[in-house]
Parts: structure tokens; C-alpha cells; sequence
């Protein structure tokens, strides 16, 4: 099914005009809560407070309210991208909105970049890279898994209406594909989201572009920190940036305007590394390595390896006896 007139980006026309048969519509009760329904002809949305017909929705505009048999009121709209990717089908766990924007952003995904992601999981970040790249782009997803490339399929498929023009879905391991399905030094951007991305950063450092950017998410310090040390020992990407994002909402009534109780406290860390020229060596960090990072995960860790001032006896001695004093004292 697809609605999307010659030149025009696909998906778009989903995305416009009266509400048609078939398409995902979003509920909103007066208490907030949603409900997500398929628009087909002879439905009915029902609760235990009555219910109303699919048809009284068909047709309508977006933002449409319309009432159920008890009266009450439901505004409809198409769930947005980052509505979808939470509703959904899943197979494995899903990039947040929050860091697909992230992604998006830093890792410069740009329209008619070739980009490579790995993997693909439900293909919720896969959703945010196709529209970044646009029809003209070149998306290479690789998912070693074929049930969750199944419902990466039928996830994105379904987003867009239609098979997406700059997607290529390909079964098997992000090493082992990268270099079949693109020439070495070609690749603008690789976004790794996976358990071990160090186990392919040989594979991404021979398909990426000098100056092209590597991009991986990860969930644990332990992958953050494994990752960073073995980027720096493969010698061709710059120095790495790490990151996390934290998105409070905020609650907002009359003079009751607060950060809301509950957020995402953790999602994962987004860690970035440019492509070095071939042949160059990596500029000599300034820093003194062995302060604030540690040479090697599998290296004992010392005081020093972990930046911390080493504290006298003298200094333990007097915040002791203050202690004793009652005085606050810290170290
Ligand atoms: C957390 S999921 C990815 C979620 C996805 N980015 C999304 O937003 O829906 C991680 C996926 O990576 C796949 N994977 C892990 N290592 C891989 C590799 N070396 N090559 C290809 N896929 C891999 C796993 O099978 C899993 O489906």
C-alpha cells in the first residue's frame, strides 16, 4: 500500500490527509491513556464504557475527537515515529527515541549518505536512519538473527507503506557482510548497536571514508570502557567521545509545573570516533594516560590508573581526630 506521489519522500503521503482504511490510528482517553487501532471497515473499538465504530473515523481529518457510546471522548491521531517504535512489534530491545535522535545527529547522518548499521533488532533505529538519509540514500542493515530480521522487516514495512528504496536488510554478521555489500573506503557513517562492537572494528575501519564517523551504543560502562581502549589500540580512528543522554519530562498543570516522578533512568551510552586518513598515525594524546584511565581492562587497577590523589597518613591522621571533635571533615 502506498499513497506517495513520484518524488515525493516515501511514507510521506501516510502520513497526510483524511484518515483512510488500514491506517494505525492513536486513541486518547480523557484520562490520557492510549490506545492504538488499525482503521478497517465494520470495526469497532470497544471497552467496558461502550464503544464506537471505525467508520465514524474514516474519512476524518487528523486530530479528529470522536465519542463512544457512553460518551466518551477520544482524540485520534497517527502515532508519530517515535510513538510507533514504542507500540510496535518487538524482537529485541529497541533504540529510545531519545538516543535515535541522538544518533541521527551526531553521528551526521545526512540525506544520500551510505550508512551501515549493525544490528538491526526491530529496526527501530533503522526507521530513524532511512528517514535521515532519505530516498536517495543508502542504508545497509545487518541482523545475524532471522527472526529479528523478520520483524524488522515487517516493522519498517509497515512504518513506511511501502519496501523503503535505500534499504538493504542482509542476514549475517556485521564482519563477515560489511565488506560484500560495500567497497572498502566507501562507507560514510557505521552505527553499531550490538554486545561486542570491538569484536568488528577492523571490518569498520576498512569500510568507512576517511573522515567518515564510527558510532556505537552500548549499555554498560564495562562495553564503554572495552570499546574506547580497543579503538584507540586499532589506530585508525581519532580520539573517541562518549555520552549519555537524560530526558526528564515535565508536568504541567496550572502552577503545578514540576519535573515529572518517573523518567528513563538509563538507556545506554553513545560513544563516536572519526576515520583516520590511511597511513596516519593518530595525533599523541596530550593528557598523561596513566591519570583518569586505566591502559588495559585485563591490568590490575592502581590508585594512580584510576586518577585518584594519593591521601598522607598526616591528612587521615587530623581528619580523624577532627572527626573525633565532631567536626565534618572529608578527606
Ligand atoms: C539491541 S538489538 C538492536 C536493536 C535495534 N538497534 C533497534 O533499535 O531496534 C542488538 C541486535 O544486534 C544483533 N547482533 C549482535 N551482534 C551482531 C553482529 N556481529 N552482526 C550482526 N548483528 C548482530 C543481535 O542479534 C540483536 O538483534
Amino acid at each position: 500500500m502506498t499513497f506517495t506521489p513520484a518524488g515525493e519522500p516515501t511514507g510521506a503521503a501516510l502520513r497526510r490527509g483524511p484518515l483512510r482504511e488500514g491506517d494505525k490510528v492513536q486513541l486518547t482517553d480523557p484520562r490520557g491513556r492510549m490506545h492504538t487501532i488499525v482503521l478497517k471497515p465494520g470495526g469497532t473499538f470497544h471497552t467496558h464504557k461502550g464503544f464506537f465504530r471505525h467508520e465514524e473515523l474514516i474519512g476524518r481529518p487528523e486530530g479528529w475527537v470522536v465519542s463512544n457510546t457512553a460518551g466518551v471522548e477520544y482524540l485520534a491521531l497517527r502515532p508519530l515515529l517515535s510513538d510507533y517504535v514504542l507500540s510496535m512489534p518487538r524482537g529485541a530491545a529497541v533504540v529510545y527515541p531519545k538516543d535515535a535522535g541522538q544518533i541521527v545527529q551526531m553521528a551526521d547522518i545526512f540525506p544520500g549518505a551510505v550508512v551501515v548499521e549493525a544490528g538491526v533488532g526491530s529496526g527501530a533505529l533503522t526507521m530513524s536512519l532511512l528517514r535521515a538519509v532519505g530516498d536517495g540514500g543508502t542504508l545497509h542493515s545487518i541482523e545475524r538473527r532471522e527472526d529479528f530480521a523478520a520483524v524488522a522487516r515487517g516493522n519498517v514495512e509497515a512504518f513506511f507503506g511501502a519496501a523503503h528504496p535505500a534499504w538493504h536488510l542482509h542476514l549475517g554478521d556485521f564482519a563477515d557482510v560489511v565488506g560484500q555489500v560495500a567497497q572498502p573506503g566507501t562507507v560514510d557513517r557505521v552505527v553499531l548497536d550490538m554486545l561486542a562492537p570491538w569484536e568488528n572494528l577492523d571490518a569498520a575501519a576498512s569500510a568507512l571514508v576517511p573522515g567518515g564517523v564510527f558510532l556505537a551504543y552500548v549499555a554498560t560502562t564495562t562495553q564503554l570502557s572495552r570499546l574506547a581502549e580497543d579503538l584507540r589500540a586499532d589506530g585508525r580512528f581519532a580520539e573517541p567521545a562518549a555520552w549519555e543522554s537524560m530526558v526528564r519530562g515535565w508536568h504541567l498543570e496550572g502552577l503545578a509545573v514540576r519535573p515529572q516522578h518517573r523518567m528513563i533512568g538509563h538507556t545506554g551510552f553513545l560513544l563516536t570516533a572519526r576515520r583516520l586518513a590511511d597511513g596516519v598515525v593518530p595525533p599523541e594524546r596530550k593528557r598523561r594516560p596513566a591519570k583518569g584511565s586505566y591502559p588495559a581492562a585485563e591490568a590490575e587497577w592502581s590508585e594512580e590508573d584510576l586518577g585518584e590523589r594519593p591521601v598522607s597518613d598526616k591528612k587521615v591522621r587530623k581528619v580523624v581526630r577532627g572527626f573525633e571533635a565532631g567536626e565534618q571533615s572529608t578527606i
